[in-house]
């Protein structure tokens, strides 16, 4: 009977049931209906993955800089490249270690500091290049471009080092082992600094020293700060070099564009599935924060311990911080577009998964926790760095001391990071030492040039791979620039598999001769990229009101010169020979040069580069003072318009006699 009824049902159901089903003709269509709705469902979302997948676009489009096809690179014949290695063979010979805060190698950073004076002759002798120590071992240099750059930019690199650590461990003397080959056949500049962060030093030198010597000034002022104590900081290198700088681009009427420093580099087979090297350009950069860590317990005879010492609270509670990570911030930050960036250049499968992170960043965050370097880019790192306890081994102590490092992701705070290292040391005392926050994330569109010339830049030395915006996991110097400008990149072009990464601070530092030549190469070619986007200080305009119009005139009258003023349309006067001769002649200089110039308000300045708001330049840049600082054939300044002045007076097309006018002085 009941099976009877089954069959009954369905032979008026639809296929999707069983024969074993009680339910009524409208349950079991309603069934279907939902069944059917799942699977189309499931089918829709699985061809919207792999449309999604298939259809990827890269998401960086390369802006033409320039010379694109054919960039041409600094001369590099074998011999060039050995005695550029050889350089930084030297360079790393320096032991310029900062071990602590107040434990510098100063007389090493002095004498590496006269190393680059000695290796670098033509360009710490050229006109164009201005070197400004900084407090004493630091080092900044104004590179002036033909132009009156409106937008410089800055490159660092730091001089310091962190200490070999366990020398018994390097395969070669971390500082004197010269140029090595190794098992891959390839020959490798060994030693502490040699890719953190010496390379740089030397790779930008290099190519400076190459545009100074063949003459290639370049048009784009910009600076270069090289910091002595990085690897402790900063705070008596760049920090120092930020004011000087500060200074120097208001003196000078400029606003940073960006500035490029190390950091990332180019990574290849870090994410499985992706067989692409990766131009990883850290365009932000963690928070830091120091905790210590304090236990306390009996002190006792180890013969009779106590049922929880100081260093077993403290070790349990450290265990636990390592347990309990800090939580993920997968998809709040830079890294959902590394992943992004570099999904259009992975297998089919990952193309899937990355091309669909809404349906699976879940998955993706777990498989970036599978290394602790992929994990780094997702969350907020633990890192315990310093266990200290027990004089003897027979004595309990009383106190267990631990010290524990965080990088903060941008998408995390420093409450909350506490918060949970409270929860997981909960018999320990945590301290907050000292801390800084992540930093802003700085803009990588398309259209954001100075990101422009960084990639490509590094597409010129690395054709094949591609370029990803990312986080940098650790901390540099940019820190003390970021008031500077919110352009700031964290890149050098070394080449790095994961088990190189290890090399930072770790044991056997190198850098292969053939990826140092491309350091230095891309250098050169960002100087030679920057200089497509060259802001010229546009001629300085000033609004002129009518009685200081009326007052020229009357000056003109009262001389014995007579105008041959024609009429036009024009209503710019020229000062540029006013400004010449003012500084050529400083002594002839009268009152009746300036009285224009001294008689215009002055305008608050607080962006010395930016316009104002009428569309000009702030009315200061060419008041009495600068006039004075002004050198000979400076076009910074050169028309001051008469808005108002008589609609038939020419002032702008001076005859010969005008500009022996604006020559000459009036008594
Ligand atoms: C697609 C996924 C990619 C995953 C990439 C993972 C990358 C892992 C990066 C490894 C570290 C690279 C370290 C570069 C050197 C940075 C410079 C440095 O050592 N800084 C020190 C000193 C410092 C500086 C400023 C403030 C505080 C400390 C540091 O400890 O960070």
């Amino acid at each position: 009977m009941m099976r009877k009824h089954s069959s009954h049902i369905e032979a008026g159901s639809s296929s999707c049931c069983s024969g074993t089903c009680y339910c009524s003709k409208k349950v079991k269509v309603t069934i279907c209906v939902v069944i059917w709705t799942v699977i189309a469902v499931i089918v829709a979302l699985i061809l919207a993955v792999i449309i999604k997948a298939a259809t990827l676009q890269e998401l960086f489009e390369r802006m033409e800089l320039g010379a694109r096809d054919d960039p041409v690179f600094m001369s590099a014949t074998e011999q060039e490249i050995l005695e550029r290695s050889q350089r930084l063979v030297d360079a790393i010979s320096y032991r310029t270690i900062s071990f602590s805060g107040t434990n510098l190698s100063l007389e090493a950073m002095t004498d590496f500091g006269t190393f680059l004076e000695r290796v670098f002759p033509n360009l710490h002798d050229s006109d164009f290049v201005t070197f400004t120590p900084i407090n004493t071992y630091s080092r900044l240099y104004r590179i002036e471009g033909t132009e009156k750059t409106l937008n410089p930019y800055l490159l660092c690199a730091h001089m310091d080092v962190v200490p070999e650590g366990d020398f018994d461990l390097w395969t070669h003397d971390p500082f004197d082992a010269g140029i090595v080959t190794e098992s891959d056949g390839q020959d490798y500049i060994f030693g502490r600094g040699a890719i953190d962060d010496k390379h740089a030093v030397l790779g930008i030198m290099e190519a400076l020293e190459y545009k100074v010597v063949n003459k290639e000034q370049p048009k784009r002022t910009f600076y270069i700060g090289f910091g002595h104590d990085e690897e402790v900081s900063g705070y008596l290198g760049a920090a120092e070099i930020s004011i000087t700088l500060e200074k120097m681009l208001k003196d000078n009427g400029e606003e940073l564009d960006f500035l490029l420093d190390e950091g990332m580099f180019v990574v290849a087979d870090i994410i499985p599935g992706i067989n692409v090297p990766l131009i990883y350009i850290g365009v932000a950069e963690k928070g830091w924060a120091v905790v210590d860590l304090d236990a306390e317990g009996d002190q006792v005879h180890s013969s009779t311990p106590p049922l929880e010492s100081s260093i077993g609270i403290l070790a349990h509670g450290v265990a636990n911080m390592e347990d309990n990570k800090q939580p993920s911030m997968f998809g709040k930050g830079p890294e959902i577009d590394t992943l992004r960036y570099a999904a259009p250049h992975a297998t089919f499968l990952l193309k899937m998964i990355l091309g669909n992170l809404w349906l699976f960043s879940g998955l993706v965050s777990s498989a970036l926790e599978l290394s602790s370097q992929t994990d780094s880019i997702q969350r907020t790192t633990t890192a315990v760095t310093i266990f200290n306890a027990g004089v003897k081994e027979n004595v309990v102590p009383s106190q267990a001391h631990a010290v524990v490092n965080h990088r903060i992701h941008p998408s995390d705070n420093l409450e909350d990071v506490l918060e949970l290292d409270r929860e997981n040391a909960d018999r320990v005392k945590v301290t907050l030492r000292d801390s800084f926050p992540p930093s802003e994330v700085s803009s990588y569109s398309n259209d954001v040039i100075p990101f422009q010339i960084v990639v490509n830049s590094a597409l010129e030395v690395f054709p094949d791979a591609k370029p990803v915006p990312g986080l940098m996991v650790a901390n540099t110097d940019t820190f003390h620039y970021k008031n500077l400008t919110d352009k700031i990149y964290r890149f050098t072009p070394v080449y790095n598999l994961p088990e190189d990464i290890a090399r930072f601070h770790g044991i056997d530092e190198r850098i292969s001769v053939d990826i140092y030549s491309k350091v230095v190469q891309f250098y050169y070619r960002l100087m030679v990229n920057a200089d497509f986007d060259v802001k010229i200080a546009p001629t300085a305009q000033v609004e002129v009101k009518p009685e200081e119009v009326e007052e020229f005139l009357e000056i003109l009258e009262e001389s014995d010169y007579e105008s041959p003023i024609n009429n036009t349309d024009s209503n710019l006067l020229p000062l540029t020979k006013v400004m010449e001769e003012s500084d050529e002649n400083s002594a002839n200089e009268t009152d009746s040069h300036l009285m224009i110039l001294q008689d215009i308000p002055e305008e608050p300045n607080e962006n010395p580069s930016n316009e104002t708001d009428s569309g000009l330049p702030p009315s200061q840049d060419i008041l009495e003072e600068d006039f004075d600082a002004m050198p000979v054939n400076e076009t910074y300044s050169d028309m001051l318009p008469l808005e108002s002045a008589p609609k038939d007076l020419d002032l702008y097309d001076l005859t010969p006699e005008e500009e022996t006018f604006s020559n000459r002085t009036i008594d």
